[in-house]
């Protein structure tokens, strides 16, 4: 056989056990609502992908395809390289072990103790008890949970019973971890706890997560991807740190909302469509082209006034992610448009806002 294509062959091959999930054009209907309308996504081992939407987006059609409580009508979903969309329910059983999932009210058993509940999925499995209660310590150890392992559920804070679950949907090593709004029914404070223990969980163990929200904010703290759905489809896909940075659809936009940094309300609202005796320009930068000096650059380049209002470089990723309001004096439109120029011919998106008599 010829030599070249062994070695893509093999190099195909590898590449798809490196995949934990591969959805293939996905498709569900409800009557008239296209539930899923051609899914296709790929979740890498050890990443963590964030797929985001609003209410009715398909979310919650899309993990239940995954753990195969809902057939697709088309489509196909490989978990670790096996298709199971038409797998019967004993078929599904060891496949289902291979995927943790926490949920957004936790879903614990009231009447068994914290250590019994996280090592309910080994008991399942037909697992001795010894091994269970070994298992069940560590992983509270893990969760820093071990003081809680005699107690109900019942006594414990919401960031203690998700971590219970954390514990839990890990007992069984699965090789993938399915997040559904798992944050959603926390304060902010144990939200931000709760997701840098995923993430450390994700650095740790190597483990992949899928997480699934409607919250920007949770998407950037832990999230390596991100695919933003709606109606069924996957409108925008990439890195965090770029979808922040440069969003390309509305839906996405909106999404992001207050997330991204805006002009101060009490500027914003002096804004004027077409008249003033200032321009205010929102411009966006990130990654290499948010390393350089760019306001210095500037001033070097273009003669004449221009003040920085509002703004700042966050890091997303590591990466920096900038927006920064600039506001331009005068009526000269040839230093306006220099200046846009400039910016542009520094990989910046520029936007104007409108005009103001008077910017501080
Ligand atoms: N069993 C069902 N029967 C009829 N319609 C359904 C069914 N399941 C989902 N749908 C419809 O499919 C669409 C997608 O629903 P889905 O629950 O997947 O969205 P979601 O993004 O999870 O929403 P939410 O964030 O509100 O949970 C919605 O229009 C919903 O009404």
């Amino acid at each position: 056989m010829d030599q070249h294509f062994i070695a893509t062959t093999e190099a195909a091959d590898q590449a798809a056990t490196q995949d934990v999930v591969r959805l293939v054009d996905l498709k569900r209907r409800f009557g008239q609502t296209a539930a899923l309308d051609g899914i296709s996504l790929t979740v890498r081992k050890g990443e963590v992908l964030g797929i985001i939407g609003r209410s009715g987006a398909g979310k919650s059609t899309l993990i239940r395809c995954l753990n195969g409580l809902e057939r697709p009508d088309t489509g196909e979903v490989f978990i670790e390289g096996r298709e199971i969309s038409r797998l019967g329910e004993r078929e599904l059983q060891p496949l289902r072990r291979r995927i943790g999932m926490i949920f957004q009210h936790f879903n614990l058993l009231s009447a068994k103790t914290v250590e019994d509940n996280v090592a309910l999925p080994l008991k399942i499995e037909g697992r001795p008890k010894a091994e269970r209660l070994k298992r069940a310590a560590e992983l509270l150890d893990l969760v820093c949970l071990s003081e809680k392992a005699k107690a109900y559920p019942a006594s414990l804070s919401g960031g203690q019973k998700q971590r219970v679950g954390i514990a839990r949907a890990l007992a069984a090593r699965p090789a993938l971890l399915l997040s559904d709004e798992a944050t959603s029914a926390l304060d902010p404070e144990t939200t931000r706890s709760i997701l840098a223990l995923l993430k450390d969980i994700n650095r740790q163990l190597g483990l992949t997560i899928l997480l699934i929200t409607h919250e920007m904010e949770v998407i950037r703290s832990i999230a390596d991807r991100v695919a933003v759905i709606d109606a069924g489809r996957i409108v925008e896909e990439g890195p965090v740190w770029s979808v922040f940075a440069d969003p390309q659809s509305d839906i996405t936009r909106r999404l992001l909302g207050t997330v991204r940094p805006q002009l101060p309300p009490e500027l914003a609202a002096r804004l004027l469509p077409g008249a003033g005796t200032e321009t205010v320009l929102r411009v966006d930068v990130a990654g290499e082209a948010a390393r350089e000096p760019l306001l210095s650059d500037l001033a070097a380049a273009v003669p004449g006034p221009f003040r920085l209002v509002h703004g700042g470089i966050d890091h997303i990723q590591r990466q920096p992610v900038g927006t920064l309001f600039l506001s331009v004096p005068g009526s000269d439109a040839s230093h306006l448009a220099e200046i846009i120029t400039f910016l542009k011919s520094r990989q910046a998106r520029v936007e104007v806002l409108g005009h103001v008599a008077d910017p501080v």
